[in-house]
């Protein structure tokens, strides 16, 4: 059957219809699958639930992290929730996620069980990594994205791309603050990241001159707007596709083909030109891979499209975002900024401009880079699948259970933090009374940003590098103004957490123009 496209306001009602015709099937044949009724004594306790759509109602709430919150305050860390007769568990303790993330890694280190629902997409598409089940290829990426692009020799190779855009981004500063004109922190940051990454892995071939890393800047904020659309077609999507109507198909495909395009070019630069030298980019290591037939795994070029998607996708708007979220707890802290801007004059001095290899020496900005991961998390909520039943807390976690670990709440779990909802950076800075082992301890079980796990993110030290210089520049070389006396800290975002005010604010110049370095 051909399939038919539509759009939101036809969607919505298809949805009532497919949520009426659930209904009825499950009042008629609503049946506990047999696991359930084997270990119905021993699963987390459970919240009131309706009649047949069971927790359905606290899983469509927006923003999801904040009813999670709620709920797991409400009734514990650990809670068996069901939507009609999906089995869901929502985590939301450090000690519960460890469990998770860690003492039982492997049974959960699978996102999802179902194959992406528009497989042919290179945009979330089945031929994706992050999307990818834990398996053969999950694993030769892995190594891949590690040895070659995000491990500390690699980014070690990649310093001097990234400085160079580090430049660019303190000479836009300096600009405005010459024309007095405030700056979108957010969309500043998105340039950095974005051009920084595509130069990172496709090296010479991409470039802010030739207008190819402002194509994916596009590409990629469009991508972001369509996160939930596909969270909705991934969903009911599913059962209103074997009916031969597709939710969103047609937007998301027109993405997936201008990003198709724009890598499809760029390979076939890289393929006309291959690189013999030592500095191959990532680009140039994976067309290697992909024409060898001995490889250890034998990739697609269609893999390599989708990869680079996700890095774009992964690297730029997590950063960035939360970049724009530390200054803003910054400008509402002028103590904390202050003593942030001593810790920088007193390691850096003032004639040069702060760089990357100064970060380790810098305690105190990473603390404060910390403390915003930890009150603004990009992603608050962690998506696993349950592969075997197995026992949690002392619960028993059927079989297949979708895990909802919910970031934002434990980061700011009141049994594990002091004034958990205060920006605090000195509680991550190590003191007599608090060894590094302690810390340490608690960063194991109470901090994941980052998720944990061997599924957790490899860009990490990448974006704090990305957060750190652009942080530093900002408050070693400028004193910021905005409209009003505070930040306004609204969020929004559902799977993701954004500021419902973007942050925009005036530079004004502090140090004279340093060394030119
Ligand atoms: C502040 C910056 C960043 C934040 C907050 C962040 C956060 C996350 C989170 C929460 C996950 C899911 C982890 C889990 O399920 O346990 C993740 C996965 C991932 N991130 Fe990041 N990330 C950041 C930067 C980056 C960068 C710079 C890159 C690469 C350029 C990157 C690439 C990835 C990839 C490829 C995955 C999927 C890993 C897998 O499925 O095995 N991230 N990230």
């Amino acid at each position: 059957m051909a399939a038919i496209t539509v759009d939101f306001q036809l969607c919505f009602i298809f949805v009532l219809l497919w949520l009426f015709s659930r209904f009825c099937l499950s009042a008629f044949f609503f049946k506990k699958p047999k696991e359930l009724q084997l270990h119905n004594g021993d699963l987390p306790p459970s919240p009131p639930s309706l009649p047949v759509i069971g927790h359905l109602h606290h899983l469509v709430s927006v923003p999801s992290h904040k009813s999670f919150q709620k709920l797991s305050s409400k009734y514990g860390p650990l809670l068996y929730l069901r939507a009609f007769n999906i089995p869901i568990v929502l985590v939301s303790s450090g000690s519960m996620a460890y469990e998770v993330l860690r003492i039982h890694d492997l049974n959960f280190v699978t996102r999802d069980r179902e194959v992406p629902i528009m497989e042919k997409s290179i945009l979330f598409g089945s031929f994706g990594f992050v999307s990818a089940p834990y398996g053969d290829y999950w694993r030769f990426m892995k190594k891949l994205l590690v040895t070659k692009l995000l491990g500390s020799h690699s980014l070690d190779r990649t310093r001097l791309d990234r400085g160079e855009e580090l430049k660019t981004f303190r000479a836009m500063l300096f600009d405005k603050a010459a024309k007095n004109e405030a700056v979108d922190v957010g969309k500043e940051m998105m340039k950095l990241t974005n051009n920084s990454i595509c130069r990172m892995i496709m090296g010479r071939k991409c470039s802010e001159q030739n207008g190819e890393a402002e194509q994916v800047r596009g590409l990629v904020t469009k991508s972001l707007s369509l996160v939930r659309k596909f969270l909705i077609a991934s969903t009911v999507g599913r059962l209103l596709k074997k009916v031969g109507i597709s939710l969103f198909e047609k937007e998301i495909m027109e993405v997936s083909q201008r990003y198709d395009e724009l890598l499809e070019k760029i390979i076939k630069e890289h393929e006309e030109n291959p690189n013999k030298n030592e500095d191959k980019d990532m680009m140039d290591v994976l067309l290697e891979v992909c024409a060898d037939d001995n490889a250890e795994f034998k990739i697609s070029r269609n893999q390599i499209k989708a990869l680079f998607v996700e890095l774009f996708l992964g690297g730029t708007d997590t950063s960035a975002q939360t970049t724009q979220w530390i200054m803003a707890e910054l400008i509402n802290h002028p103590e904390i900024l202050k003593r942030l801007r001593e810790e920088i004059g007193s390691v850096v001095g003032k004639t040069r401009f702060i760089q990357e290899t100064d970060l380790s020496n810098l305690p105190y900005l990473q603390a404060v880079v910390k403390e915003g991961l930890r009150l603004h998390p990009h992603s608050p909520i962690l998506v696993r699948n349950a592969t075997e039943g197995c026992k949690i807390g002392g619960s028993y976690i059927p079989q297949n259970t979708t895990m909802i670990i919910n970031s934002y709440a434990v980061m700011r779990d009141p049994n594990s933090w002091e004034h958990p909802n205060e920006f605090q950076p000195e509680r991550f800075m190590a003191s007599p009374s608090k060894g590094i082992e302690e810390m340490r301890e608690q960063l194991a079980l109470n901090y994941i940003p980052f998720g944990s796990g061997r599924r957790g993110c490899p860009g990490s030290n990448l974006g704090y590098i990305f957060i750190g210089v652009a942080i530093g520049t900002m408050v070693q070389c400028f004193d910021w103004s905005i409209n009003g006396d505070k930040v306004n800290m609204e969020e929004t975002g559902d799977m993701t957490l954004s500021m419902a005010h973007p942050l925009k604010c005036t530079p004004v110049a502090r140090t004279e123009p340093l060394a030119s370095s």
